[in-house]
């Protein structure tokens, strides 16, 4: 695989692996998307309208997202570059169209991670973290839950990862042994298991 994907809720750690998975292999570079709107720059480049418009148009947008007044998107030479340079891009999403719109726009081999959480942990730990809008993350993870059951979960995930129950390093290495190896999808039973148990 030469690019992964981590979808999880608000708090799941899709920041914390990334940076265990950097310390584990420097090859992993968080991929920086691009935000055209305002708000927390962390992690994303900002953009003009018209510079999104011409990206737009180059056919350069693999995901475009809207929500809260911003857009959000991935720029196709956000992923190739990196792998051009032997680097494995990681890009974080959270909801599935979005996934299988990234997994469709490339020829790339993604290796697919779900990290989760239960609500009760996302809460302490976005309490525990300072967030002021906790409650917005909270329906946020609501919104994660509705759209992974509402989803067809075959072949949509190849790592499923519990983060309140392994460590971030374990979870790292777990990725960086499979990352070259041709894995199967888990199998729906098995995600639709990962959500529904209790912590
Ligand atoms: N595997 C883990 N074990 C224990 N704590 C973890 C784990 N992963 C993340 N955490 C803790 O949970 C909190 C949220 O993690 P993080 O910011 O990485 O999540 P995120 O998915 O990037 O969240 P968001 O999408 O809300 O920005 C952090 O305080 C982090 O220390």
């Amino acid at each position: 695989m030469t690019a992964v994907v981590l979808y999880g809720p608000p708090t799941a750690g899709k920041d914390t692996l990334t940076a265990a998975l950097s310390a584990a292999d420097p090859r992993f570079r968080l991929l920086t998307k691009l935000k055209q709107g305002t708000g927390r720059s962390t992690g994303y480049r900002f953009v003009t309208e018209d510079e999104l418009s011409e990206l737009r148009e180059q056919g350069r947008l693999l995901v475009e997202t809207r929500r809260y007044g911003n857009v959000y998107a991935v720029d196709r030479d956000s992923v190739e570059a990196p792998q051009r340079r032997g680097l494995v891009p990681v890009v974080h999403m959270g909801n599935v169209a979005d996934l299988r719109a990234l997994l469709a726009a490339t020829t790339t081999q993604w290796l697919r991670v779900l990290l989760w959480v239960p609500k009760d942990v996302c809460e302490a730990r976005s309490r525990r973290r300072g967030d002021r809008d906790t409650a917005k993350r909270l329906t946020a993870w609501d919104e994660t839950a509705r759209d992974l059951l509402d989803s067809d979960l075959r072949d949509l995930f190849d790592v499923v990862v519990r983060t309140d129950a392994v460590e971030p390093e374990t979870a790292a290495k777990k990725i960086v042994a499979v990352l070259d190896v041709q894995t199967s999808a888990r199998p729906p039973g098995e995600v639709r298991a990962v959500l529904d148990s209790a912590p």
